[in-house]
């Protein structure tokens, strides 16, 4: 059957800063307390969603997070009127409050994991949303993640939800950043790569020594089962814990796969021999590009700085791939230089993109974390709230509301700001009407 993938991008809220509230995450620790700007980076996402529509890729928009949260704010003892409630917050735990300010649902490749219907048993499409343990600013996405997934895939003929995983850390679970699907086209069945970095219940397998490895192989198995992939859909490949304490923090980090080929650093897994093995077993007959890059030409720490793996590999014509890479892989030389290499290597990767979504990365989100992909055939396409998707209306819309309703600047003292929680709401409330997704906020209920 004739698929294609989609790419869902987070449209970024009007809360972005930098709270340096990621541990393990190298852009996030040494950028915390700088000035964000919300528009910005609003308008760099606006950007690359365009610019990969203007591809000819099909792509649509997921809405953010109502932030401050004022809910889990109440939950955790905070009393009185909101503006009261953000003042307590600040003089309280300025933490705190700033974890309930983030925006950092922008990043869906940690909305969900999502399976297409051509790799599962009933032949619908399947969401889990992250429960994103790991950081408490996370997880408290889940469950308005899982209410706009709801509305934008709302048909139950050909979109499955589940509920996002115990929210424990035995099953922390960070979503498509940690999985990637190998195909010899979109329509046919795949595998499945859920890249783990440890193991909850067996302590005999490595793990990290200095920085959290936040997917457990027990969350990626869980996430299997209920999409209803079989043994041959579904690889678990153990993330080089190595790598994880230099600053790899998701596997999207350090690989990337689109189609037949995958896209990773020489250091990215445990043991890249056996994973490899276990591809070419599973997919049969395919022609397989496996591109791995040495460590000796790009260097860990250029990768981890670059993100060059945080790349997109899209497929804008058949066999015709292009590579979306962000601004910093074009001034990191040794990065430059790779890519210029490999568009002669005559693999299907042809050209590259830069793409600017610096106000993103500086908190460790290049352009695949801002990227949640849903690969699907013209009839899950068509059943697909059109609404979120993109074209030159909605582009020029969003841009408008974001000049309307968005800061310039926004430093961590604004957040107790109670005209900003009321920015926030106003134009949350009217994205909701554009994006035609009904009450999913905590504050239209
Ligand atoms: N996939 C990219 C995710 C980046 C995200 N950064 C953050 O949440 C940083 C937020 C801050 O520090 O203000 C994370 O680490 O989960």
């Amino acid at each position: 059957m004739v698929q294609f993938e989609a790419n869902f991008d987070g449209l970024v809220g009007p809360t972005h800063n930098y709270a340096g509230l990621s541990y393990g995450n190298v852009a996030s620790q040494s950028n915390a307390q700088d000035v964000s700007s919300p528009r910005q980076a609003a308008k760099q996402g606006l950007d690359k969603m365009k610019a990969l529509a203007d591809l000819g890729l099909v792509q649509g928009v997921l809405a953010p997070q109502e932030r401050p949260d004022i809910a889990t704010l109440r939950r955790l003892g905070f009393t009185g009127s909101d503006a009261q409630v953000l003042e307590k917050a600040y003089r309280e735990d300025p933490v705190l409050l700033a974890a309930c300010c983030s925006a950092s649902s922008m990043w869906t490749a940690n909305a969900a994991t999502v399976s297409p219907s051509a790799d599962t048993a009933d032949g619908r499409i399947h969401f889990t949303p992250a429960n994103l343990t790991n950081k408490f600013h996370r997880a408290i996405e889940h469950e308005v993640t899982g209410r706009i997934l709801g509305r934008v895939f709302a048909d139950e003929r050909h979109f499955s939800h589940h509920p996002a995983l115990p929210a424990n850390d035995y099953f922390g679970d960070e979503g498509a950043a940690n999985h990637t699907r190998l195909c010899a086209d979109y329509g046919s069945a795949g595998v499945e790569l859920f890249v783990y970095g440890r193991s909850a219940f067996n302590a005999s397998v490595p793990a990290p020594r200095r920085y959290p490895a936040r997917q457990t192989l027990e969350a990626s198995r869980a996430v299997a089962r209920l999409h209803g992939l079989d043994e041959n859909t579904a690889i678990f490949i153990q993330q080089n814990p190595e790598v994880i304490d230099q600053g790899v923090f998701h596997n999207d980090v350090i690989a990337v796969g689109n189609q037949n080929v995958l896209f990773y650093h020489q250091q990215a897994f445990l043991d890249t021999a056996a994973a490899l093995e276990e591809i070419r077993r599973k997919l049969p007959g395919t022609e397989l590009h496996f591109i791995e890059v040495p460590t000796d030409e790009v260097p860990l720490a250029d990768a981890v700085k670059s993100y060059l793996f945080n790349t997109q590999i899209v497929t804008p014509s058949p066999g015709q791939m292009a590579i979306i890479a962000p601004t910093e892989c074009a001034e990191t030389p040794s990065v430059k230089a790779y890519l210029d290499k490999l568009l002669t290597l005559g693999t299907p990767i042809r050209e590259v993109h830069f793409m600017d979504v610096k106000q993103s990365m500086r908190n460790g989100g290049g352009p695949a974390c801002l990227r949640l992909r849903v690969a699907m055939t013209p009839a899950e396409h068509a059943a697909t709230n059109q609404a979120c998707l993109m074209n030159e209306a909605l582009f020029a819309r969003l841009h408008q509301w974001v000049d309307r309703h968005y800061r310039d600047r926004l430093s961590l003292n604004d957040l107790r700001d109670p005209a900003l929680l009321q920015e926030s709401r106003t134009a949350l409330d009217e994205l909701t009407h554009i994006l035609k997704l009904g009450a999913v906020y905590p504050f239209q209920q």
